[in-house]
């Protein structure tokens, strides 16, 4: 075991599937919801940064309808997690209050994190969050989701969170002491796994379904979120949501479950995957004051920019271009191409008066940014 690992951890992203937050089936578990808050509220003293990803709406908007057993119908499906968000919300808004920490309620679907634009809408929100003190409390949006944009489970939307806001950690909180050799409630001599490289093929040999019917995912889906999360450098713990002190314990780097652990760091594995991913659709020449603060690894401000080529929007993929006409860096804009031409050799200060409203002060933040060369 590596105890380091997660200690290194400033921002995690926790994920408490519905078999814990529901006491299986039985309406919300208040007291483990109330342990949960308080262990986020140390962690958050500790000055580490939080996103809770919390199921269990279905479940709790069946117990506010009276239903006793779950639909097969994917509207009453999408209606009982309308009316069990509500409940969610309530019931962590005020175990958080307790701490004096607020919370904010956010609902994403996959379409969200696919499309460039408001991925990177969703990834200013929630750092904006954690940056004002404030826990997002993140589920999927079941009320508008189909078949294909489902997630199908919030394993994969916590993996999905965690390459969005760059979390060095996935903490996967569940009703099992971790990811056993096989399905524990199956085979009476399956065995806990404490480590193993995320991704490994063994593992999802390893992992079931689901073990209940509340619960949709099982061990499979969180061991491929593990391998999603990896991919952003986040290592994942999979973990008993009942551990007493499970959060702080695993973010201080105790051994407890199992730990899967990611080859790459965070920004760099960021970087690799905008390298990888980029479809250049725009060009903005550079001065060559921007030119000297993009080789010292700072972000693109809209006054360094002379001239700006082609049409793109919000979140587009640009070449950084010197005076003299080399590539110097790619990036993805803040600004569709329209308002950069607006803002272009102005202050960040001027942009609210320019165009009306501003995003960020950076036309390409430098976490966005891959030098070349
Ligand atoms: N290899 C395994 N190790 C541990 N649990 C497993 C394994 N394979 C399947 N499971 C089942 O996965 C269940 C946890 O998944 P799930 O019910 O979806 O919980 P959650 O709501 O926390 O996501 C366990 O209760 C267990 O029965
Ligand atoms: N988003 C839905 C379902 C998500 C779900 O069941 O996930 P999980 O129990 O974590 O496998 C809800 O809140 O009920």
């Amino acid at each position: 075991m590596t105890p380091t690992r997660l200690a290194a951890s400033r921002r995690l992203v926790v994920k408490v599937g519905s078999a814990l937050v529901t006491n299986n089936g039985t309406g919300l578990d208040l007291a483990a919801i109330g342990e949960w808050a308080r262990q986020i509220a140390v962690l958050r003293k500790q000055g580490k940064e939080v996103v809770l990803v919390s199921s269990g709406a279905i479940a709790c908007g069946m117990q506010r309808l009276g239903w006793s057993k779950r639909p097969h119908a994917v509207h009453e499906l999408q209606a009982a997690a309308a009316v069990g968000q509500m409940g969610l919300a309530q019931v962590y808004e005020s175990a958080f209050a307790k701490h004096g920490l607020a919370t904010a309620q956010v609902l994403l679907t996959h379409d969200d994190l696919a499309d460039r634009k408001r991925y990177l809408n969703a990834r200013s929100t929630l750092t904006t969050l954690l940056q004002l003190g404030v826990v997002p409390i993140i589920n999927e949006n079941d009320t508008v989701v189909t078949d294909e944009i489902k997630f199908g489970d919030n394993d994969t939307l916590g993996a999905l969170v965690a390459n969005l806001v760059e979390a060095e950690a996935l903490i996967i909180l569940t009703d099992q002491p971790g990811l056993y050799t096989a399905d524990p409630r199956k085979d009476p001599n399956a065995t806990l796994i404490g480590e193993a490289a995320a991704g490994e093929a063994r593992l999802e040999a390893m992992a079931g379904g689901a073990g209940t019917s509340i619960g949709k995912g099982g061990m499979i889906t969180k061991v491929l979120a593990a391998k999603r999360a990896a991919r952003s450098g986040a290592h994942t713990a999979i973990a008993s949501g009942r551990e007493p002190d499970v959060m702080p314990r695993l973010a201080a780097g105790e051994a407890i479950g199992t730990l899967l652990v990611a080859g790459t760091q965070p920004l760099a594995a960021r970087k690799q995957w905008l390298a990888d991913h980029l479809q250049l659709v725009g060009k903005l020449i550079l001065d060559a004051g921007a030119v000297k603060a993009l080789r010292d690894g700072r972000s693109l401000l809209p006054v360094g920019v002379k001239s700006v080529e082609g049409e793109f929007e919000r979140g587009a993929a640009v070449a950084c271009v010197t005076p003299e006409g080399q590539e110097l860096a790619r990036g993805l804009t803040n600004y569709a191409s329209s308002e950069t031409r607006l803002i272009a050799g102005r202050s960040s200060g001027d942009i609210e008066s320019i165009l009306g409203y501003i995003d960020e002060p950076e036309l390409i933040h430098r976490d966005n940014l891959i030098l070349l060369g």
